[in-house]
Protein backbone atom coordinates (compact mmCIF):
# COMPACT_ATOMS: atom_id res chain seq x y z
CA UNK A 1 0.00 0.00 0.00
CA UNK A 2 2.63 2.11 1.18
CA UNK A 3 4.68 1.33 -2.26
CA UNK A 4 1.42 1.91 -4.60
CA UNK A 5 1.26 5.52 -2.62
CA UNK A 6 5.23 6.17 -3.14
CA UNK A 7 4.85 5.74 -6.40
CA UNK A 8 1.25 7.65 -7.25
CA UNK A 9 3.07 10.36 -5.22
CA UNK A 10 6.22 10.50 -8.19
CA UNK A 11 3.85 10.39 -10.39
CA UNK A 12 2.06 13.75 -9.10
CA UNK A 13 5.07 15.22 -8.41
CA UNK A 14 5.63 14.45 -12.09
CA UNK A 15 2.60 15.75 -13.30
CA UNK A 16 2.75 19.15 -11.30
CA UNK A 17 6.43 19.60 -12.81
CA UNK A 18 4.62 19.46 -16.44
CA UNK A 19 1.91 21.57 -15.32
CA UNK A 20 3.56 24.34 -13.58
CA UNK A 21 5.91 24.28 -16.81
CA UNK A 22 2.25 24.67 -19.00
CA UNK A 23 1.54 28.61 -18.39
CA UNK A 24 4.82 29.61 -19.71
CA UNK A 25 3.98 27.63 -23.12
CA UNK A 26 0.29 29.38 -22.60
CA UNK A 27 1.54 32.91 -22.95
CA UNK A 28 2.43 32.12 -26.82
CA UNK A 29 -1.01 30.70 -27.71
CA UNK A 30 -3.22 32.77 -29.19
CA UNK A 31 -6.44 33.94 -26.78
CA UNK A 32 -8.97 31.82 -28.42
CA UNK A 33 -6.92 28.78 -28.19
CA UNK A 34 -6.38 29.72 -24.20
CA UNK A 35 -10.15 30.17 -24.21
CA UNK A 36 -10.72 26.84 -26.07
CA UNK A 37 -8.08 25.07 -23.46
CA UNK A 38 -10.05 26.71 -20.17
CA UNK A 39 -13.03 25.35 -21.84
CA UNK A 40 -11.40 21.73 -22.07
CA UNK A 41 -10.57 21.77 -18.48
CA UNK A 42 -13.88 23.04 -17.49
CA UNK A 43 -15.90 20.44 -19.39
CA UNK A 44 -13.24 17.82 -18.52
CA UNK A 45 -14.78 14.41 -17.28
CA UNK A 46 -13.39 13.53 -13.95
CA UNK A 47 -14.32 10.51 -13.02
CA UNK A 48 -11.89 8.22 -15.57
CA UNK A 49 -8.30 6.77 -14.64
CA UNK A 50 -5.30 8.80 -14.47
CA UNK A 51 -1.60 8.15 -13.74
CA UNK A 52 -2.59 8.46 -9.55
CA UNK A 53 -4.40 5.74 -9.98
CA UNK A 54 -3.43 2.85 -8.26
CA UNK A 55 -3.57 -0.69 -9.33
CA UNK A 56 -6.69 -1.93 -6.81
CA UNK A 57 -8.38 1.46 -8.63
CA UNK A 58 -8.02 0.81 -12.29
CA UNK A 59 -8.81 -2.97 -11.48
CA UNK A 60 -12.13 -2.28 -10.18
CA UNK A 61 -12.71 0.51 -12.76
CA UNK A 62 -12.44 -1.93 -15.79
CA UNK A 63 -14.80 -4.78 -13.67
CA UNK A 64 -17.18 -1.98 -13.63
CA UNK A 65 -16.84 -0.47 -17.34
CA UNK A 66 -17.26 -4.20 -18.06
CA UNK A 67 -20.64 -4.33 -16.24
CA UNK A 68 -21.45 -1.26 -18.32
CA UNK A 69 -21.67 -3.35 -21.22
CA UNK A 70 -25.04 -4.63 -21.33
CA UNK A 71 -26.48 -1.05 -20.55
CA UNK A 72 -27.22 -2.43 -16.46
CA UNK A 73 -24.55 -0.42 -15.15
CA UNK A 74 -23.33 3.24 -16.18
CA UNK A 75 -20.68 5.16 -15.21
CA UNK A 76 -21.91 8.61 -13.94
CA UNK A 77 -19.39 11.32 -16.01
CA UNK A 78 -17.78 14.06 -13.31
CA UNK A 79 -17.18 17.51 -13.42
CA UNK A 80 -15.65 20.61 -11.66
CA UNK A 81 -18.40 23.24 -12.75
CA UNK A 82 -22.19 22.17 -12.83
CA UNK A 83 -23.63 23.15 -16.43
CA UNK A 84 -25.44 26.43 -17.30
CA UNK A 85 -28.52 24.29 -17.33
CA UNK A 86 -27.69 22.60 -13.48
CA UNK A 87 -26.90 26.00 -12.42
CA UNK A 88 -30.18 28.22 -13.84
CA UNK A 89 -32.25 24.45 -11.90
CA UNK A 90 -31.29 25.89 -8.76
CA UNK A 91 -31.20 29.43 -9.03
CA UNK A 92 -34.78 28.90 -8.64
CA UNK A 93 -34.54 27.58 -5.14
CA UNK A 94 -31.77 30.21 -4.30
CA UNK A 95 -33.21 33.37 -5.48
CA UNK A 96 -31.08 35.87 -3.81
CA UNK A 97 -28.61 36.94 -5.73
CA UNK A 98 -27.23 39.21 -3.16
CA UNK A 99 -26.05 35.73 -1.29
CA UNK A 100 -22.83 35.54 -3.86
CA UNK A 101 -20.84 37.71 -5.91
CA UNK A 102 -21.40 36.68 -9.27
CA UNK A 103 -17.96 36.89 -9.77
CA UNK A 104 -17.36 34.62 -7.24
CA UNK A 105 -20.10 31.88 -8.51
CA UNK A 106 -17.68 32.39 -11.65
CA UNK A 107 -15.05 30.78 -10.11
CA UNK A 108 -16.90 27.87 -8.30
CA UNK A 109 -16.10 24.50 -8.30
CA UNK A 110 -16.88 21.20 -6.98
CA UNK A 111 -14.33 21.18 -3.99
CA UNK A 112 -13.76 17.09 -4.16
CA UNK A 113 -12.68 18.11 -7.75
CA UNK A 114 -10.23 21.28 -6.57
CA UNK A 115 -7.15 19.36 -6.45
CA UNK A 116 -4.04 18.39 -8.26
CA UNK A 117 -3.95 14.81 -9.99
CA UNK A 118 -3.84 12.12 -6.63
CA UNK A 119 -3.38 14.55 -4.05
CA UNK A 120 -7.34 14.91 -2.62
CA UNK A 121 -10.55 12.83 -3.96
CA UNK A 122 -9.88 10.19 -6.88
CA UNK A 123 -13.10 8.96 -7.72
CA UNK A 124 -15.74 7.36 -10.43
CA UNK A 125 -19.19 6.32 -9.21
CA UNK A 126 -20.98 4.00 -11.41
CA UNK A 127 -25.27 3.60 -11.36
CA UNK A 128 -27.52 0.64 -11.39
CA UNK A 129 -30.94 2.31 -12.34
CA UNK A 130 -33.22 -0.64 -11.60
CA UNK A 131 -31.55 -1.44 -8.77
CA UNK A 132 -31.19 1.90 -7.58
CA UNK A 133 -27.68 1.68 -6.27
CA UNK A 134 -24.71 3.22 -6.70
CA UNK A 135 -21.35 1.78 -6.01
CA UNK A 136 -18.88 4.58 -6.02
CA UNK A 137 -14.59 3.50 -5.71
CA UNK A 138 -12.65 6.20 -3.89
CA UNK A 139 -9.07 6.32 -3.36
CA UNK A 140 -8.07 9.57 -1.03
CA UNK A 141 -4.65 11.21 -1.81
CA UNK A 142 -2.40 12.44 0.91
CA UNK A 143 -3.98 16.01 1.21
CA UNK A 144 -7.02 14.29 3.18
CA UNK A 145 -4.74 13.45 6.05
CA UNK A 146 -6.61 13.43 9.38
CA UNK A 147 -4.60 11.46 12.18
CA UNK A 148 -1.50 10.90 10.60
CA UNK A 149 -1.45 7.98 7.68
CA UNK A 150 -4.95 7.79 8.39
CA UNK A 151 -7.89 9.46 6.04
CA UNK A 152 -9.55 12.67 7.66
CA UNK A 153 -12.97 11.45 8.50
CA UNK A 154 -14.65 14.87 7.21
CA UNK A 155 -12.98 13.35 3.97
CA UNK A 156 -14.96 10.73 4.58
CA UNK A 157 -18.18 12.00 5.26
CA UNK A 158 -18.06 14.43 2.14
CA UNK A 159 -17.43 11.29 -0.32
CA UNK A 160 -20.74 9.46 1.60
CA UNK A 161 -22.96 12.37 0.80
CA UNK A 162 -21.45 12.41 -2.57
CA UNK A 163 -22.20 8.52 -2.46
CA UNK A 164 -25.80 8.94 -1.54
CA UNK A 165 -26.71 11.96 -3.00
CA UNK A 166 -25.78 9.88 -6.27
CA UNK A 167 -28.96 7.16 -5.79
CA UNK A 168 -31.25 10.57 -5.76
CA UNK A 169 -31.03 12.40 -9.27
CA UNK A 170 -32.60 15.47 -9.64
CA UNK A 171 -32.79 18.79 -7.40
CA UNK A 172 -32.40 17.31 -3.83
CA UNK A 173 -30.54 18.67 -0.19
CA UNK A 174 -28.89 16.46 2.24
CA UNK A 175 -30.90 16.89 5.24
CA UNK A 176 -29.39 14.21 8.20
CA UNK A 177 -26.38 12.63 7.47
CA UNK A 178 -25.42 9.73 9.85
CA UNK A 179 -21.76 7.91 10.01
CA UNK A 180 -20.79 5.22 12.14
CA UNK A 181 -16.60 5.35 11.81
CA UNK A 182 -16.02 1.72 12.65
CA UNK A 183 -12.27 1.39 11.76
CA UNK A 184 -9.70 4.46 10.18
CA UNK A 185 -9.13 4.27 6.78
CA UNK A 186 -5.44 3.97 5.38
CA UNK A 187 -4.66 7.22 3.48
CA UNK A 188 -4.01 6.94 -0.22
CA UNK A 189 -6.27 2.86 -0.18
CA UNK A 190 -8.92 2.00 -1.94
CA UNK A 191 -12.59 1.93 -0.42
CA UNK A 192 -15.43 0.81 -2.15
CA UNK A 193 -18.92 2.71 -1.22
CA UNK A 194 -22.30 0.93 -1.80
CA UNK A 195 -24.98 3.29 -1.40
CA UNK A 196 -28.72 2.53 -2.14
CA UNK A 197 -32.42 3.94 -2.13
CA UNK A 198 -34.20 2.05 0.72
CA UNK A 199 -37.35 4.38 1.16
CA UNK A 200 -39.16 7.13 -1.24
CA UNK A 201 -41.82 9.24 0.97
CA UNK A 202 -43.20 12.59 -0.47
CA UNK A 203 -40.23 14.45 -0.91
CA UNK A 204 -38.09 12.74 1.23
CA UNK A 205 -35.53 9.78 0.03
CA UNK A 206 -34.11 7.85 2.46
CA UNK A 207 -30.93 6.10 2.10
CA UNK A 208 -27.73 4.16 3.22
CA UNK A 209 -24.45 2.88 2.36
CA UNK A 210 -21.26 0.75 4.00
CA UNK A 211 -17.62 1.56 3.16
CA UNK A 212 -15.75 -1.20 2.63
CA UNK A 213 -12.16 -2.15 1.73
CA UNK A 214 -11.41 -4.05 -1.85
CA UNK A 215 -11.12 -7.31 -0.73
CA UNK A 216 -14.43 -6.74 1.36
CA UNK A 217 -13.05 -8.08 4.89
CA UNK A 218 -12.70 -4.42 6.64
CA UNK A 219 -15.76 -2.32 7.03
CA UNK A 220 -14.91 1.32 7.62
CA UNK A 221 -18.12 3.12 7.99
CA UNK A 222 -21.98 2.38 7.68
CA UNK A 223 -24.21 5.81 6.90
CA UNK A 224 -27.65 6.52 6.44
CA UNK A 225 -28.49 9.78 4.76
CA UNK A 226 -31.97 11.87 4.28
CA UNK A 227 -32.03 14.08 0.96
CA UNK A 228 -35.24 16.60 0.39
CA UNK A 229 -36.22 17.03 -2.92
CA UNK A 230 -36.15 20.54 -3.55
CA UNK A 231 -39.96 22.38 -3.81
CA UNK A 232 -39.89 24.70 -6.44
CA UNK A 233 -42.53 26.73 -4.38
CA UNK A 234 -40.46 27.33 -1.67
CA UNK A 235 -36.87 29.12 -2.15
CA UNK A 236 -34.28 27.43 0.91
CA UNK A 237 -32.56 30.88 1.68
C1 LIG B 1 -31.15 20.41 -10.42
C2 LIG B 1 -30.00 19.62 -10.92
C3 LIG B 1 -29.09 19.09 -9.90
C4 LIG B 1 -27.80 18.68 -10.36
C5 LIG B 1 -26.71 19.04 -9.40
C6 LIG B 1 -25.46 18.55 -9.77
C7 LIG B 1 -24.49 18.94 -8.71
C8 LIG B 1 -23.23 18.09 -8.82
C9 LIG B 1 -23.22 17.11 -7.69
C10 LIG B 1 -22.96 17.80 -6.43
C11 LIG B 1 -23.05 16.79 -5.33
C12 LIG B 1 -22.78 17.59 -4.10
C13 LIG B 1 -23.65 17.01 -3.01
C14 LIG B 1 -23.58 18.06 -1.91
C15 LIG B 1 -24.81 17.89 -1.10
C16 LIG B 1 -24.84 19.05 -0.04
O1 LIG B 1 -23.77 19.34 0.38
S1 LIG B 1 -26.25 19.73 0.35
C17 LIG B 1 -25.68 20.94 1.53
C18 LIG B 1 -25.99 20.55 2.92
N1 LIG B 1 -27.41 20.63 3.11
C19 LIG B 1 -28.02 21.80 3.31
O2 LIG B 1 -27.43 22.86 3.34
C20 LIG B 1 -29.50 21.72 3.46
C21 LIG B 1 -30.02 22.80 4.38
N2 LIG B 1 -31.43 22.53 4.64
C22 LIG B 1 -32.36 23.03 3.79
O3 LIG B 1 -32.09 23.80 2.88
C23 LIG B 1 -33.78 22.58 4.04
O4 LIG B 1 -33.92 22.14 5.37
C24 LIG B 1 -34.19 21.42 3.07
C25 LIG B 1 -33.28 20.19 3.25
C26 LIG B 1 -34.10 21.90 1.61
C27 LIG B 1 -35.61 20.99 3.40
O5 LIG B 1 -36.40 22.16 3.45
P1 LIG B 1 -37.88 22.16 2.88
O6 LIG B 1 -37.88 21.88 1.42
O7 LIG B 1 -38.49 23.42 3.35
O8 LIG B 1 -38.52 20.89 3.55
P2 LIG B 1 -39.34 20.80 4.92
O9 LIG B 1 -40.75 21.15 4.59
O10 LIG B 1 -38.67 21.49 6.04
O11 LIG B 1 -39.23 19.23 5.17
C28 LIG B 1 -39.79 18.29 4.28
C29 LIG B 1 -39.92 17.00 5.05
O12 LIG B 1 -38.60 16.55 5.41
C30 LIG B 1 -38.48 16.44 6.85
N3 LIG B 1 -37.15 16.90 7.23
C31 LIG B 1 -36.50 18.00 6.80
N4 LIG B 1 -35.28 18.08 7.36
C32 LIG B 1 -35.17 17.00 8.17
C33 LIG B 1 -34.14 16.51 9.01
N5 LIG B 1 -32.97 17.14 9.12
N6 LIG B 1 -34.37 15.36 9.68
C34 LIG B 1 -35.53 14.69 9.55
N7 LIG B 1 -36.56 15.10 8.75
C35 LIG B 1 -36.37 16.24 8.09
C36 LIG B 1 -39.56 17.35 7.39
O13 LIG B 1 -39.95 16.95 8.68
C37 LIG B 1 -40.66 17.16 6.37
O14 LIG B 1 -41.28 15.92 6.63
P3 LIG B 1 -42.87 15.69 6.33
O15 LIG B 1 -43.58 16.70 7.19
O16 LIG B 1 -43.07 15.94 4.86
O17 LIG B 1 -43.12 14.26 6.73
Amino acid sequence: MLRSCTAGLRSIWALRGRREGAPRLSMDLQPARRLFSTEKVIHKDWALPNPSWSKDLKLLFDQFMKKCEDGSWERLPSYKRTSTQESEDFKTYFLDPKLVEEERLSQAQLFTRGFEDGLGFEYVIFKNNDEKRTVCLFQGGPYLQGVPGLLHGGAMATMIDIALGSCTGGAVMTANLNINFKRPVPLCSVVVINSQLDKLEGRKLFLSCNVRSVDEKTLYSEATGLFIKLDPEKSST
